[in-house]
């Protein structure tokens, strides 16, 4: 690196690089002047490629990819270039083998870096079949060229990008996004303005069923009421026959909040009904449910199996959403214990074990880190506590709480392996070991995004 601190590249500059590695992000990064380094979208180490720089910071700089000199034998044709522009599939030019071994990897380096390197990561379990996969989605819409559009944002601004074939959703919602953008359309509704606050339509949120065929449509207003609500309806329905579920969802806030507090119902249900691993679980418009249904079976199953549950066992859910692990549980032990900070999602909880004939699962709203020390105070002795928290991972008092009440396993189900290893580290000075490998499970193919369970069993 220069010995002045300048940044060694300017911008616009157009260099030929050597791509050496890949970004948790998905993006190639080429080493300059000894070791400044160059982020480059869509291009894959052991590439050469020509690349013009775009923007400049003192310690890194952004490029662009012009053209690819000599290819990784792992590029694969890639499907829509707006899929790597938006976000939505960053990694569609890296076949899936190595989409997998990159995320394996991932999560063996930062261990490796936290000096665990002791811990195990095993192969990630992809799935058949990469795309197509999510059953939820959200979708901007914006006013672009004088017309209502629906697509996605160009990565890192809030540029629309019009979409129709999303390539990683159920083609059933791409199909409803289609139709719902052209009843939009039709009655002539103002786009969403973030800049001015101004306009109606802000987002439209779909779910689909994979094993129901229930379908949601949410449309996300920046208003009290929706106008001429009764003819859109009916208009969204003509195109949407099989629809179980539209919902005006009412969200008047400036900032990026994908979704406000109120829902009206326009037609059908307040909510959509799927199935896990045999369970059923209705699922409100606010509540979490896991986007990727062939991959969850198989993360569930893994963490069920990996907590070697008995028919007397204590078990706590915490950050449970609807219920889903808890209640997969619940038939193989004596009580399971489920939190979550969302109260729709708790309602649902409730709902899916009388659904399911489950009579020995307690739900309770309020945050986990909160109520871990009120089951503590209360002398609740799990034998196995699973967490499945947001990508913040665990707070540090509920870890706290954890290593007080003893349990002989934990189940950590993670979406984040930085916050999976930070809290991993407050584990095994707490007297629990990793001694089975972290089992990463391919949620998100085509990102770079990272799921994985891991064990720590109490010493
Ligand atoms: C990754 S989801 C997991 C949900 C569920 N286990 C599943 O697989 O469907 C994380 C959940 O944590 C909840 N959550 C976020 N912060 C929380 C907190 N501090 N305490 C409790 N729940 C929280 C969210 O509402 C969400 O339902």
């Amino acid at each position: 690196m220069s010995k002045n601190k300048q940044a060694p590249v300017t911008k616009n500059e157009t260099l030929d690089v050597d791509v050496t590695d890949l970004t948790y992000e998905g993006m190639g990064v080429a080493k300059v002047d000894g070791g400044y380094p160059l982020f480059i979208e869509d291009a894959l180490p052991g590439e050469q490629v020509t690349a013009k720089v775009i923007k400049v910071k003192k310690n890194f700089a952004f490029a662009k990819l012009l053209k690819v000199n000599q290819a990784s034998p792992d590029r694969v044709a890639i499907v829509n270039k707006k899929l790597t522009q938006s976000g939505i599939a960053p990694l569609q030019h890296l076949s899936y083998d190595k989409q997998l071994e990159f995320k394996q990897h991932q999560i063996a380096e930062l261990f490796q870096k936290a000096h665990l390197d002791q811990v195990q990561v095993a192969p990630t379990i992809g799935m058949e079949h990469p795309v197509q996969y999510r059953n939820k989605a959200q979708i901007p819409v914006r006013e672009l060229r004088g017309q209502l559009e629906t697509g996605f944002y160009r990565r890192h601004s809030h540029d629309l990008i019009p979409i129709e074939d999303f390539y990683i959703q159920d083609p059933a919602i791409d199909d409803a996004i289609v139709k719902v953008r052209d009843v939009l359309r039709e009655f002539q509704l103002p786009a969403y303005n973030e800049t001015t606050h101004q306009g109606l339509i802000r987002n439209i949120m779909v779910r689909y069923g994979k094993y129901s065929h229930e379908l949601m449509v949410v449309l996300v207003i920046n208003d009290k009421h929706l106008p001429r609500a009764a003819e859109i309806t009916a208009a969204i329905q003509e195109k949407l026959p099989n629809l179980d579920s539209l919902i005006v969802n009412v969200n008047q806030s400036t900032g990026n909040r994908l979704l406000g507090e109120k829902n009206t119902v326009l037609a059908g249900k307040d909510y959509i009904m799927d199935q896990l691993l045999g369970t059923k679980f209705l699922i409100s418009p606010l509540s979490f449910y896991q986007v990727n249904p062939v991959q969850t079976e198989k993360l569930y199953s893994l963490a069920i199996e990996k907590a070697q549950l008995t028919k007397d066992d204590i078990v706590i859910d915490a950050y449970c959403g609807i219920g889903t692990i808890s209640l997969a549980m619940a038939p193989q032990v004596k009580h399971v214990y489920g939190v979550d900070v969302v109260k729709e999602a708790i309602q649902d909880a409730r709902t899916n074990a009388k659904l399911n004939h489950i009579e020995n699962a307690t739900f309770v709203t309020g945050k986990a880190e909160d109520q871990m020390q009120k089951w503590e105070v209360e002398g609740i002795k799990p034998d196995v506590i699973v967490v499945d928290p947001p990508r913040k991972g665990l707070d540090a008092s509920f870890i706290e709480s954890a290593l007080k009440m003893q349990p002989e396993r934990l189940v950590y189900v993670s979406c984040n392996p930085a916050t999976l290893v930070r809290d991993a580290q407050l584990l095994l000075d707490g007297g629990y070991a990793i001694d089975q490998p972290v089992q990463p499970v391919d949620q998100f193919p085509q990102t770079p995004h990272v799921e994985s369970v891991t064990v720590f069993t109490r010493k």
